[in-house]
């Protein structure tokens, strides 16, 4: 992993709408202009009051004071002060009139005009929400590198910002390299397969953030191959190929890429996923993922998503892990940690697990059910039911 993110840093800063940039990541701290709230105002609907004219209001003692002002939100008239015995009607959110130091709920009232019953005393400064209560003109709202979601987005709009600086979405490249695939919907001849991994990589690699600006196909000519991924880096920050990089007589990625500077090809110590590369191609990083349905999938997870939340600018961090009980007993292969295919059953206590399916990587169906990888160490070779294992929980959405 450290070898594909030292390929990788944040995407260049673009202002964007801010009505579009849920999902991108703040490039520079987003600092308030203004007060939230920006004056005084009732946090309900009912009557702006001199405190001192109801602190002896009962329910069987009411107080009756003539309403001297209507004040609804989004009112932009500046009112004159409420003077000493009298109210003003005001509605939530609505400027607090001059004067006035706390509000009585309607519920307090028995909501007249142009006199009101008061049946209840208020503190000064009741139901008043103060100026810049909230933030305060000049606050650092959020700091570089906070992911936008709704609720950053909402101070962002209440702060007055229309357009943020943000980390433009990265935009990645996928090449499906193969002489035996074909797209899907399409008629299969003898020892052709629909290319799977293709979809696949570029369904990851839009949940983990990114733009997919391609989604190529490759036959196993090396030199064709290698003309295809120049195109696709012109466009991109990040190329991601599969298959031809294991030990075959046609390994065309390896072929491609092999001359080029800092390319490197390696046997990871793991189950799936063991043969991987990367490299760049006019100067724009190429990772080379194993072919295999499954090792695609979990290396794209491992080592291609972290690099994925660097270039948004985000920590290049990998999942939460977490430890359940095994339900069954299981087996896996000497000197390669395995990560199995499982499902996590978040509401037991303490949670469980169970792997779905055996460790081949082309088991594609049962990939499909599983929503969490079962992590078991290179120097484990069986794991018995009951035991405590590490699981790394992938699920996007549950
Ligand atoms: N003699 C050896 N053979 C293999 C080794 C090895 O060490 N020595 N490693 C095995 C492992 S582990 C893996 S993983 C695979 C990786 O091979 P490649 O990356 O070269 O991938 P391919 O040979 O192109 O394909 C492997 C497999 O996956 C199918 N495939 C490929 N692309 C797609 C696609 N886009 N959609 C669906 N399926 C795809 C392909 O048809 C093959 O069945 O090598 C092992 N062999
Ligand atoms: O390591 Mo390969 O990725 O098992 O099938």
């Amino acid at each position: 992993m450290a070898a594909v993110l030292a390929l990788v840093g944040p995407t260049p800063v673009v202002e964007v709408p801010l009505g579009g940039a849920d999902g991108l990541v703040l490039a520079r701290e987003a600092v308030s202009a203004v007060d939230l709230p920006p004056w005084d105002n009732s946090a309900m609907d009912g009557y702006a009051v001199h405190a001192a004219d109801v602190a002896a209001a009962a329910p069987d003692a009411p107080v009756v004071l003539p309403v001297v002002a209507d004040v609804p939100a989004g009112d932009v008239r500046r009112h004159p002060p409420v003077p000493a015995g009298s109210v003003a009607r005001i509605m939530t959110g609505a400027p607090l009139p001059p004067g006035a130091d706390a509000v009585v709920p309607v519920e307090h009232t028995d909501a007249g005009l142009p006199r009101v019953r008061v049946d209840r005393p208020a503190q000064p400064g009741a139901h008043i929400r103060r100026r810049a209560g909230d933030v305060r003109a000049g606050q650092v709202l959020l700091p570089a590198g906070t992911l936008l979601g709704a609720a950053q987005v909402a101070l962002l709009a209440a702060t007055g910002h229309a357009v943020v600086a943000v980390h433009r979405r990265p935009r990645i490249a996928v090449v499906a390299t193969g002489d035996e695939l074909v797209a899907p919907g399409q008629r299969l001849d003898h020892g052709q397969i629909h290319d799977s991994n293709g979809p696949a990589l570029a369904a990851a690699l839009r949940a983990a953030g990114a733009e997919v600006v391609a989604v190529e196909r490759s036959g196993d000519d090396a030199p064709a191959l290698l003309a295809l991924l120049e195109r696709c880096a012109a466009g991109a920050d990040l190329v991601v190929t599969s298959g031809g990089v294991s030990a075959g007589a046609f390994d065309p990625v390896k072929e491609a890429l092999a001359g080029l500077p800092g390319a490197q090809f390696v046997a990871v110590a793991m189950q799936p996923g063991k043969p991987q590369g990367l490299a760049r191609v006019a100067g724009v990083p190429v990772v080379t993922l194993p072919g295999n349905p499954v090792s695609v999938l979990v290396s794209c997870e491992l080592f291609v998503r972290p690099a994925v939340r660097r270039l948004r600018g985000l920590a290049a961090t990998a999942r939460p892990t977490t430890s359940a009980v095994l339900t069954t007993d299981m087996t896996s292969p000497a000197g390669r940690r395995q990560y199995a295919r499982a499902r996590l059953d978040r509401t037991a206590e303490p949670r469980t697990v169970a792997p779905v399916g055996g460790a081949g990587s082309h088991l594609l169906g049962a990939l499909a059910l599983a929503d969490a990888l079962l992590v078991v160490p290179e120097d484990v070779t069986t794991l018995s039911a009951g035991s405590v294992v590490t699981v790394l929980d992938v699920a996007d959405e549950r």
